[in-house]
């Protein structure tokens, strides 16, 4: 079996160390190993989530990639410390991957293509992380400055390319985008949701979120297999050092708003405060064994489309079949395969079903009957 890579990606600031806390707070015996990778802000995330005192996360867990941007040091840097993690004697059950704010997620997930990692590892999803007022300001990130200085500092950037641009490219390789500080964004939160879900590739999931509050159900486990998915993942401009560009696109600092939330790091010491994940729900629903399981999976599709599921598991007796049907569904994307004897389970439909609250059980749960 690979070991599934979650790689979180999204501008300084949008609150990707504030997910990854959540996720590690909310492992539930999950052992998840940790790559990070910073520039221009040493170490600082990794020390918050290096002795954070969340169970089960020990610093070893905690590997930081610091000289320089993920994608220009790939061979010398990421690749050995993803084999190193893979050579343990007990290689973690999950790999998240924080890129930096300026990182572009591609060439990253390119790099499980590399023969060492290809049969050991795979993406199981990107998740780019947005600073939802900031985005819908249309500034991209809160501290558009900061972003900059941290770009200036890099030597190995392309320093040109709008912010606008990145962020497209890191749109468009989601699996999920996670739309962050709606406690900021308030009203305003559906209908961004609404404008990215058009943005984006089929299939993409968008979730609001405050404080990252996720639950890793939604997060991890997603099984995409980004790497060999790559085509679909457009990027918008295509290697750093390519300074041949027409930058003639406006690049605007004027725009700059303040949400008076001043990037700085004080948060870093804020360590108890945790936003459960409350926003979110999950219930069983049971139904009547299933005839068809192709037809059953097409129905789960359509429900899961209608009612904006985000995952849904679970088992079924199949009519006249000595064997269980698992289903597992990440957004629309129905898997369904038989993987065990029935045994002495009752027959009939299991189904856990996880998404905001506010699921319309009654109707899901008639619609899936
Ligand atoms: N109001 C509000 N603040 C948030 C939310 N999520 C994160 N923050 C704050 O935003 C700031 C940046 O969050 P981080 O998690 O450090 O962001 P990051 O993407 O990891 O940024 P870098 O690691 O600096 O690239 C911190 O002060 C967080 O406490 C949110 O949902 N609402």
């Amino acid at each position: 079996m690979k070991i599934p890579a979650t790689i979180i990606t999204g501008f300084l600031g949008a609150g990707k160390t504030t997910l990854i806390r959540h996720l590690l707070q909310h492992a539930e015996g999950r052992r998840i190993a940790l790559i990070i990778n910073e520039f221009g802000d040493l170490g600082v995330d990794g020390d918050i989530l290096k002795g954070c005192g969340i169970e089960g996360c020990a610093d070893d867990d905690v590997v930081e990639l610091s000289n320089g941007c993920i994608c220009c040091t790939v061979a010398d840097d990421f690749i050995p410390t993803m084999e190193a993690l893979l050579d343990r004697e007990t290689p973690p059950d999950h790999i998240v991957i924080e890129t930096s704010g300026l990182a572009l997620p591609q060439p990253l997930v390119r790099a499980f293509n590399w023969p060492g990692l290809k049969t050991r590892v795979t993406v199981d999803g990107v998740v780019t992380v947005l600073d939802g007022p900031a985005v819908a300001a249309g500034t991209f990130a809160a501290d558009t400055a900061a972003v900059d200085a941290q770009r200036a500092a890099d030597d190995g950037l392309d320093h040109e390319t709008p912010l606008s641009e990145l962020y497209a490219d890191q749109v468009a390789c989601a699996d999920m985008i996670v739309v962050n500080k709606t406690d900021i964004l308030g009203d305003g939160t559906e209908a961004l949701v609404a404008r990215l879900k058009g943005e984006s590739r089929d299939g993409v999931q968008v979730v609001p979120a405050t404080m990252g509050a996720l639950p890793p159900e939604v997060v991890l486990g997603r099984g995409q297999g980004a790497e060999d998915d790559i085509a679909a993942r457009h990027e918008v401009h295509h290697h750093h050092h390519d300074h041949g560009h027409d930058h003639d696109h406006d690049h605007d600092h004027d725009h700059h708003h303040d949400h008076n939330h001043n990037h700085n790091h004080d948060h870093h010491h804020h360590h108890d405060h945790d936003h459960g994940h409350d926003a979110f729900e999950s219930f069983v629903v049971a139904a009547p064994e299933v005839t068809d399981p192709a037809a059953f999976a097409q129905k789960v599709s359509g429900v899961i489309r209608a009612h904006g599921i985000l995952r849904l598991k679970g088992f079924s007796s199949v009519a006249g079949k000595p064997m269980r049907l698992t289903v597992q569904a990440v957004g629309p994307r129905v898997d369904h395969y038989f993987d065990r004897p029935l045994g002495d389970d009752p027959r009939g439909a299991h189904l856990v079903v996880i998404g905001q609250a506010g699921l319309d059980r009654a109707a899901i749960e008639a619609a899936l009957s």
